[in-house]
């Protein structure tokens, strides 16, 4: 589910990773300090990791990197050829964040960067919801993801964007279900996590959830 945006995602495979090293004018400041954000997401991770919108595996290789054990899930087949030709030996398999295969692993952590926003916002607390009932041994999930603070920061940086000439982020701000920082506390604390956020750059938020104790769910 949330796969309306796929076909762009096959598109884009081949010059993504050209796009978050800042080649492209238009998306510069929301790929600003990406290696960063990747390392802090890294970081923030502990033991088996499961990894939704792995892309050409940039976030994968950190965590690869730091020992955690990976299993990657992503819907576009060329971002999985790309990401397998950097890690042939990668878990990684076919599917989105609602729909995956549910192998007998047990996952400690979710990490997403720069993916989470292709779900809208029922869909984002039907997953958060999801993982709890389907991985009794997660107790974290750390995403990174543009957001806003409120609706009228959004609209600006969309005005912004317009102003800017840059027509494709001002349609994909639009396009795609970038949530608020409000909205997405709801969602993470009503599927049972105590969420913090750190701002990243101008777009991007470093989202880490803890899931409360009080919150287990028997399965
Ligand atoms: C902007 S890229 C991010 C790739 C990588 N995580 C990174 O940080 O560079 C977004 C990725 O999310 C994937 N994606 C799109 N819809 C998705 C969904 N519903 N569930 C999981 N992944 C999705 C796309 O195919 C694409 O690989």
């Amino acid at each position: 589910m949330g796969r309306e945006f796929l076909g762009l995602f096959d598109e884009w495979a081949e010059s993504y990773d050209k796009s978050v090293a800042g080649v492209d004018p238009q998306y510069k400041a929301v790929f600003e300090n990406y290696d960063e954000i990747l390392h802090q997401v890294s970081m923030g991770s502990f033991g088996n990791v499961l990894e939704f919108g792995v892309g050409t595996g940039n976030l994968t290789g950190k965590l690869l990197a730091s020992g955690y054990d990976v299993t990657g899930v992503e819907p576009s087949k060329v971002m999985r050829e790309k990401a397998l030709a950097k890690f042939p030996e990668l878990s990684l398999y076919e599917g989105d964040f609602l729909e995956y295969p549910q192998n007998d692993f047990s996952v400690h952590t979710i990490v997403s960067t720069y993916a989470f926003h292709h779900l809208t916002d029922v869909e984002k607390e039907r997953a958060l919801t999801q993982y709890t009932q389907f991985h009794p041994s997660m107790r974290k999930i750390v995403f990174a993801d543009t957001m806003f603070e409120t609706d009228q920061h959004k609209l600006n940086m969309i005005k912004q964007a317009e102003k800017q000439g840059f027509s494709d982020l001002a349609e994909d701000l639009q396009r795609e279900y970038y949530t608020t920082i409000p909205e997405m506390q709801r969602i993470f604390t009503s599927a049972g996590f105590h969420v913090t956020f750190e701002q990243m750059n101008d777009f991007v938020w470093l989202i880490t959830a803890v899931r409360r104790s009080d919150s287990a769910i028997t399965n």
